[in-house]
């Protein structure tokens, strides 16, 4: 199989090694600034790969057809319509390891350019103008510096500054004691770190919650003589109050990388003497390039491979070790949701998995997508992935839901797969046996013990004597050899139900032949 790779951006050489090395991938390398035709070019591709420049909107990913991976060689996904690449199953792979130090430096960077104004002396000093009076600085040294976003980039920063010997105050809504103690920084609330501060840099992503998080309210909050870093993104400032902040002195500098609308050819903010930027180079060095192209291109390759991806932004994140140990689960929760889809009647309405024992104490919500998937590929097709399973399930009005028990009813792990329609609930039960595999080992209240693969027959039928012999002689007649076979019922003479597992798959007469007996009253075949 061959795929297609368009990249829009430009890519460290190196990046591109292994997609060009690779014999099952076309690459296409384009560059978008002079490419409008966007659309078009999206329509017969695999995968595409990004920077911050190529903007990936609902409109392009419509046209987007065979689009299986979209890889953003950097952090900030904000150019890409996550919602939309989601709905249609898309997965996003970013490259978020690579740019933090370049990210932290170019921080630190102009955090000592802002409270030296070099760039202004510079240009003054290149205009032959040498002017040492209205270039006067001041120390970071006992500063107080407040950082919005204590992640990857934020925390390196922090490191950095504390070796200016300033003070660190922090507002992240993730910061925990114990990190803000190790990183020795200060806790503070968003409020406290606006009113502390005499330097603020942002470092949070661009969400619904952070846009104009620093807006004229915010700069209210601030100490007079505050100044303000934003090596993040564009949009976490509102520029027009960052203006108005600078005009009325409340802010005396700021130093910006990045900007609401990039590029751009003028820019108001750019007048001030105040104000002093670089157009969006926090993760322009040779290093990081190399890294985040490397990084992205080995993740696009394992995923058009069928591997295991590192860097997953729409999907649950988890190390590579803890998912192969969940390997197992992930297999046995496929089976039991492809069989308890052929025993109930659409349309459903719930879908519970309960996890017990061992399989409580993991991370079980990337087992859920894949129980959910098998679920809807039944009805819905292969275009439902483990990347859209929960967004189809919710459009359809199908609530899921997850339970936990550490309780251990007999097995180490017990994976449970309710459907509730509006006329019945059905479930399926399985454990993984190490060594030996998947089993299933509870229909409804039946106890049974298969192993779910191959043709399997589920019979649902009065329990009465001669009933498992008129159906072996009829599998005899039709030349179809039993492998094992389970019954279990409710009470004696009451319902039974009987599980066989048989060398080749029934015909459509045959299985009609099965349900012209009396006593059976449901019957399903299922291939596993
Ligand atoms: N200028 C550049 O070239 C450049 C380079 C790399 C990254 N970036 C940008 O830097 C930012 C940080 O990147 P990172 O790798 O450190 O990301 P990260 O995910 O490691 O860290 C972001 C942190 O922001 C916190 N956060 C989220 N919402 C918040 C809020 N409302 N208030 C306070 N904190 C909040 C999160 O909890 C998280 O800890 C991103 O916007 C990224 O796109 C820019
Ligand atoms: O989020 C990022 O990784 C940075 O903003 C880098 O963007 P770039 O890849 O366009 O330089």
């Amino acid at each position: 199989m061959s795929f297609h790779v368009l990249i829009t951006d430009p890519l460290h050489e190196e990046g591109l090694v292994p997609l060009k090395n690779h014999p099952d991938i076309k690459l296409t390398i384009i560059n978008q600034r002079r490419s409008s035709n966007l659309k078009e070019l999206i329509r017969d591709v695999d995968a595409l790969i990004v920077r911050s420049q190529t903007q990936v909107t609902r409109d392009v990913l419509e046209h987007a057809t065979r689009l299986k991976i979209i890889g953003r060689a950097g952090v900030g996904v904000d150019n890409i319509d996550l919602d939309a690449a989601t709905e249609r199953g898309i997965i996003v792979v970013n490259a978020p390891n690579g740019n933090t130090n370049s990210a932290a430096e170019h921080t630190m960077a102009l955090l000592m350019s802002l409270a030296r104004k070099i760039p202004q002396a510079y240009q003054a000093l290149k205009n032959m103008d040498w002017d040492r009076k209205n270039y006067v600085g001041v120390e970071l040294r006992n500063k107080t510096l407040g950082v919005i976003g204590l992640g990857r980039i934020g925390a390196e920063v922090a490191y950095r500054a504390k070796g200016q010997r300033m003070e660190i105050i922090a507002y992240d809504p993730f910061l925990t004691q114990e990190k803000a103690e190790k990183l020795g920084v200060n806790f503070g609330t968003l409020d406290e770190v606006l009113a502390l501060s005499d330097f603020i840099t942002i470092h949070t992503p661009l969400l619904n919650e952070t846009k104009h998080l620093i807006n004229t309210k915010a700069f209210q909050k601030m100490k007079k003589g505050v100044q303000i870093i934003n090596c993040a993104r564009g949009g976490i400032i509102d520029e027009e109050a960052l203006y108005q902040a600078i005009i009325s002195k409340k802010v005396t500098g700021a130093a910006l990388d990045v900007f609401e609308n990039e590029p751009f050819h003028h820019h108001k903010l750019l007048e001030l003497p105040e104000v002093i930027a670089t157009p969006h180079l926090g993760a322009s060095t040779i290093e990081a390039q190399e890294m985040v192209a490397i990084d992205v291109s080995q993740d696009i390759i394992r995923y058009l491979m069928g591997e295991q991806i590192k860097n997953p932004v729409n999907l649950p994140s988890l190390p590579i070790e803890i998912l192969n140990k969940m390997k197992p689960y992930f297999h046995l929760g496929e089976k039991l949701g492809t069989t308890l889809i052929h025993l109930v009647e659409q349309p459903i309405e719930e879908i519970t998995l309960s996890y017990e024992g061992e399989l409580a104490e993991l991370e079980v919500s990337p087992i859920t997508r894949t129980i959910v998937k098998s679920v809807l590929q039944r009805h819905l097709g292969d275009h439902v992935n483990d990347v859209n399973a929960l967004y189809l399930a919710e459009k359809r009005g199908i609530t899921v839901h997850e339970n936990k028990s550490s309780a251990n009813k007999g097995f180490t792990n017990l994976l449970k797969v309710e459907i509730k329609t509006n006329r019945e609930s059905k479930s399926v039960s399985g454990t993984h046996l190490p060594g030996l595999g998947p089993r299933i080992v509870r229909l409804d209240e039946y106890r049974i013990d298969v192993i779910p693969e191959g043709h399997i027959i589920f019979i649902h039928h009065n329990d009465q004597p001669g009933v498992i012999g008129k159906i072996g002689s009829l599998l005899a007649d039709f030349q179809i050899n039993i492998a094992t076979m389970q019954v279990d019922r409710s009470n004696l003479g009451g319902d039974a139900i009987m599980v066989l597992k048989v060398d080749k798959r029934l015909h459509e007469q045959e299985l009609a032949r099965l349900k012209e007996l009396d006593e059976i009253k449901e019957i399903q075949v299922i291939d596993l």
